[in-house]
């Protein structure tokens, strides 16, 4: 059984971006990787580098930071996704524009290779492969990682080259304790 309905309760591999462009990103990042981490479902296993992002559509904006972590989670996907939008609300975040400026952006690129498309959770995340600020940091911690249906993300990287980002090498996510 794969359909999104259908999980199992124990752990699958599930991987989420983190995106910020509004107030401090970066404690805004750090904590929503401690308040993932809070629920005993979820056991974030990597972390990525930080990256300084140029926005990626919707009206000018300021840049973001942009991480991705990868985590052991017993919930079913749609769970996690009440999960990760009570995590953006804890840091205020609004919806007013498509693709505006955020306090925080969570969103699931992957959930065990599972696909649906669900428009409440559409699996792959549906613009997770034409995105640089998702495809860099994560095949910075899984290097052979797929988009499921799409390519591996080493591959879909060069087709966005365009896209500019930084490394941030100054700051660093540090890992749940
Ligand atoms: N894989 C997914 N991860 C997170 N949200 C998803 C996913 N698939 C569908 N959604 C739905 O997308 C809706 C809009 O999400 P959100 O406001 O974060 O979009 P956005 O960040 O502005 O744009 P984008 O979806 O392009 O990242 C959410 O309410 C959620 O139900
Ligand atoms: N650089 C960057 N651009 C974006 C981002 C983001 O996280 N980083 N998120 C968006 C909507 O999810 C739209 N555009």
């Amino acid at each position: 059984m794969s359909g999104v309905g259908g999980a199992p309760a124990s752990a699958r591999r599930v991987v989420l971006a983190l995106g910020s462009n509004i107030g401090d990103r970066m404690a805004t990042l750090q904590g929503a990787v401690e308040a993932l981490s809070r629920d005993s479902s979820v056991r974030i296993t990597a972390v990525s580098p930080v990256y300084e992002t140029a926005p990626v559509g919707g009206p000018e904006q300021g840049a973001y930071l942009n991480a991705v972590v990868v985590a052991e989670c017993s919930l079913r996907p749609h769970a996690l996704l009440e999960l990760t939008q009570g995590v953006e609300q804890e840091f205020h975040r609004v919806r007013e524009v498509r693709w505006g400026p955020r306090t925080l952006d969570i969103d699931i690129l992957d959930f065990d290779a599972e696909t649906s498309d669900d428009p409440v959770l559409t699996l792959p995340h549906p613009r997770a492969h034409e995105r640089a600020f998702v495809l860099r940091p994560w095949s910075d911690i899984d290097p052979d990682a797929v988009v499921v249906g799409r390519g591996a993300v080493g591959d879909l990287l060069g087709e966005v080259a365009d896209q500019e980002l930084w490394r941030r090498s100054d700051l660093a996510l540090r890992p749940p304790e």
